[in-house]
């Protein structure tokens, strides 16, 4: 499969200059910093547009994320799904943490590199997080279960976009089981419905609302 910017032009056809500028940048700068600190597999390095870029944007799928939105990443990692999605919404503030520091240093070095204003890298775990936001995404964390409890009073009452305020997992694989023991009433999306990629096969959106 090959992997390269026309997998994200072809999907997202109406991005500025400036965003095609900023995601063709993502690539040299994850090369660069990938080799100092690991933060995507070597393996899946070289097809970072599919397995990373794209499959983060699939979020944008399930809701377009209006002006003002507010979002925290939990377990960002190198920044996944929070650099892309920071791309796309220029105008909705991320803020992106992980209890690994090292890799908090990769998000605000790439951030910096891509010109992005909306995106903070916070070296934190996420339950000592106290701000209020109006989408949690995650992706590749823990458990459904626990990831709830964390993130549980993150959550700001009042909705202003198309679903409302709540989590959303990028997950894989077999989920009955996971779901069933969350208790939550979950929706799901897969994301073969959105990208005909092969790689997207077996993954999906999980989204999830947390009452206070
Ligand atoms: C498998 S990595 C996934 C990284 C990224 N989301 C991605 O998909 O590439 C899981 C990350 O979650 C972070 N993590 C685990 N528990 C956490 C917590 N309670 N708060 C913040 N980060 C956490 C780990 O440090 C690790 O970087």
């Amino acid at each position: 499969m090959s992997s390269s910017i026309k997998n994200i032009t072809k999907y997202f056809p109406d991005l500025s200059e400036v965003q095609i500028a900023q995601f063709e940048k993502l690539e040299e700068l994850y090369k660069f910093w990938n080799a100092q600190i690991n933060v995507v597999s070597r393996k899946d390095i070289d097809e970072l547009y599919v397995k990373h870029v794209l499959h983060s944007l699939a979020i944008s799928k399930v809701v377009n994320f209006k002006k003002g939105t507010k979002i925290l990443d939990v377990g960002t990692g190198g920044g996944f799904p929070g650099i892309p999605l920071a791309i796309l919404y220029p105008e909705c503030d991320f803020l992106l943490v992980d209890s690994i520091g090292k890799k908090i240093k990769v998000v605000n070095e790439v951030a910096l590199g891509l010109g992005l204003t909306n995106v903070k890298g916070k070296h934190a775990r996420a339950e000592e997080i106290k701000d209020q936001f109006d989408f949690v995404v995650t992706r590749a964390v823990t458990r459904i279960n626990n990831f709830i409890p964390w993130v549980k009073g993150k959550l700001s009452p009042e909705s202003f976009n198309d679903i409302k305020n709540g989590i959303l997992f990028l997950k894989g694989g077999d989920l009955a089981e996971e779901i069933a023991e969350s208790g939550k009433k979950v929706e799901l999306y897969p994301i073969p419905n959105y990208f005909s990629e092969d790689f997207f096969e077996t993954k999906v959106v999980v989204y999830t609302r947390v009452k206070k």
